[in-house]
């Protein structure tokens, strides 16, 4: 092999000159007729370019000897024949689609040579190369929920699984077979048997992603409870969480009595509602014990797992009815894509909601309980969606349009106080917090909305890099991402249509922005939406706003929306409930953190 242009046969193309360099291959076709345009015509791709880097390469391979063509769209004769049947080896990679940048399509790249041992060098260099992109899952633990969505979770899986077996990803595949197995799964998974993997794959929707994250936060994320104003029932409660990692999870939980002894993990109470509140025995320790190492392994060595690090990742096939996750964080709903992303080792950082429930009603006792939502947490209208959807399972995602529509005509308000803590911003994002209820009946525009900056792929907020290294209008406009030194907590009380909670952007199907458009996936914030008491039609200008690209559905006078680290919630009344990812949670006492980062993901930010 001549690493300064050893000349090979292209399918497709013809005799090109391949030359490697550090980060990947560069390919000139040797005969002059055979135009640059034949790179677009090799089979399965929109689009193939002349140079290969080894960062998008998931597998090579020898093939048999077979048939290589000329140039397709020319006339031109290569090698006075338009075919010819040499030695063989392929190059899988992506490529994206030239009209949209964000899904990406795996190509093939099928050189030839008459010498075997030619290409058999070529294969194991490729080999060595792509072997040392360091950041890509060998081991990976895979939930498929067959029933998510439109029922396409075990068929997407087999639409992806060759990639995974191509690229020599291992997987350990469980299909879940109720609500909250994956959640017990990890809970009862020892973290030596979790250290084994390289990360978690979700095939399936949000409400499967939620379940895996909170099984593995449970008990791995030690931190504070979220920072609570004077006036919560709770102040002062932001101590550090206890590691409970080794007890039971039955072991009985704080009471009123001592709230401030404090544990991450969920409560010991079975809820009806509350899939990952499962009492079904878990089978994870059966499941991986077809897995396990031959290597000893002393039990002492090996150390805990906790979040946030930086080995462990989460992925997600979507599957599901909404998959706002995947569509927020890869820019797509392409199973696919996200394999690839995947397969490649992609890695951004996610941050996410600290939810602790206090009381469940407010006649309840106090009983701190945590969970841990990714994209979403939203009470009122958010919560009886999801709620009344239950009850039309049967009608598959169309439930939500149904359920939605139903309760936008109830066009119920809950009374709540909310506390959230200022950021420097604050201002900017919102109507003043005391909107007395005229006022709001007003259908402003505010005049000094913020300047958008959207996360994308290597976007600098979430990099949280310095703004003295950009000096763009954009990057100097972002001073919202520093936190304010001495927060201030700010009340807002009154009649809510919908409270809500926006961890990241939230992009689905129905609203193209999300519903905050500028959110970042890991720059600290929640964006808090209070939708006040409202007439009816501007409640439906407001919805239908999100439906529109482009368009500013948060600019409402009713609305106020914050950008806040922490906030905290209290109904007096046994209303509604909240809404976590899609699930539901039964709470009418809650504070909320962001925790930034606290998770990575296979993903690369939206190519928006
Ligand atoms: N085998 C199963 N049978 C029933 N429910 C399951 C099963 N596996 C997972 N679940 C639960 O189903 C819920 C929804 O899962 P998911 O989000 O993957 O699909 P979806 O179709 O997008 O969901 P949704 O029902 O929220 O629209 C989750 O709470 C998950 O825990």
């Amino acid at each position: 092999m001549q690493s300064d242009g050893e000349v090979l046969f292209l399918d497709g193309v013809g005799e090109v000159a391949v030359a490697v360099g550090d980060e990947g291959l560069s390919f000139q076709p040797l005969h002059q007729e055979v135009s640059s345009s034949c790179l677009s015509s090799i089979r399965m791709q929109p689009k193939l370019e002349n140079k290969l880097k080894f960062s998008d390469v998931y597998a090579v391979e020898l093939l048999d000897v077979g048939p290589l063509y000329g140039p397709w769209n020319t006339k031109a004769v290569v090698q006075g024949k338009r075919n010819t049947e040499m030695n063989r080896f392929v190059i899988h990679s992506i490529t994206r689609s030239r009209k949209r940048p964000s899904p990406w399509v795996p190509c093939e790249y099928i050189f030839g040579h008459k010498d075997l041992r030619t290409c058999k060098t070529w294969v194991e260099h490729m080999n060595v190369c792509i072997s040392k992109e360091q950041d890509r899952p060998k081991n990976l633990m895979v939930f498929v929920h067959p029933l998510c969505g439109k029922g396409t979770g075990c068929k997407n899986w087999e639409t992806v699984a060759p990639l995974f077996e191509r690229a020599k990803v291992k997987t350990k595949v469980i299909v879940t077979e109720r609500a909250g197995h994956a959640y017990d799964t990890l809970v009862s998974l020892s973290d030596k048997d979790l250290k084994k993997f390289d990360g978690i794959i979700a095939v399936g929707g949000d409400g499967l992603f939620n379940e895996i994250l909170n099984g593995l936060l449970s008990t791995r994320h030690i931190n504070s409870y979220p920072p609570t104003p004077e006036g919560f029932g709770y102040f002062g409660s932001n101590m550090k969480c206890q590691d409970h990692r080794n007890n039971d999870l039955s072991n009985s939980m704080s009471t009123g009595d001592d709230a401030n002894a404090i544990f991450s993990g969920s409560s010991n109470t079975p809820d009806d509602h509350e899939p990952l509140l499962s009492i079904a025995p878990s089978t994870g320790l059966e499941i991986l014990s077809s897995n396990s190492s031959d290597e000893p392994c002393n039990e002492v060595q090996v150390p805990l797992v906790s979040f946030p690090n930086n080995w462990f990742r989460l992925g997600i096939i979507p599957s599901g009815s909404t998959d706002a996750i995947v569509l927020s964080t890869t820019g797509e709903r392409d199973p696919m894509t996200s394999a690839l992303l995947i397969i490649l080792g992609r890695r951004i950082s996610l941050d996410i909601a600290q939810v602790v429930r206090w009381k469940s009603s407010p006649s309840a006792e106090i009983l701190p309980t945590v969970r841990y939502a990714a994209s979403f947490a939203g009470y009122g209208f958010y919560g009886e969606v999801i709620r009344e959807s239950e009850k039309y399972r049967w009608m598959g995602p169309a439930r939500y349009d149904f359920s939605g529509t139903m309760v936008f005509l109830k066009h119920r308000s809950y009374e709540a106080q909310v506390a959230f803590l200022e950021n420097g911003n604050t201002n900017s994002l919102t109507a003043s917090a005391e909107n007395n209820a005229s006022a709001v009946q007003t259908l402003q525009y505010h005049q000094n909305r913020h300047h958008k900056i959207i996360c994308r792929t290597n976007c600098f907020i979430c990099k949280g890099s310095s703004a003295s290294e950009h000096n763009s209008e954009d990057d100097l406009l972002d001073s919202s991402r520093t936190p304010c030194e001495n927060p201030k907590w700010v009340w807002s009380k009154g009649r809510f249509l919908s409270v809500g909670a926006a961890v990241i952007s939230c992009r689905n199907e129905r609203a193209p922005d999300g519903l905050v458009a500028d959110a970042h996936l890991s720059d600290g914030f929640l964006h808090l939406l209070l939708i006040r008491d409202c007439p009816l039609p501007f409640y439906l200008w407001h919805l239908t706003q999100f439906t529109k690209k482009g368009s500013d559905p948060l600019s409402f006078k009713f609305v106020e929306h914050h950008k806040t680290e922490a906030f905290t919630f209290i109904s007096p009344h046994d209303e509604s409930v909240w809404n976590l990812d899609g699930e539901l949670f039964q709470a009418s006492e809650v504070s909320v953190q962001a925790c930034r980062g606290l998770v990575n993901l296979f993903a690369a930010g939206p190519e928006v």
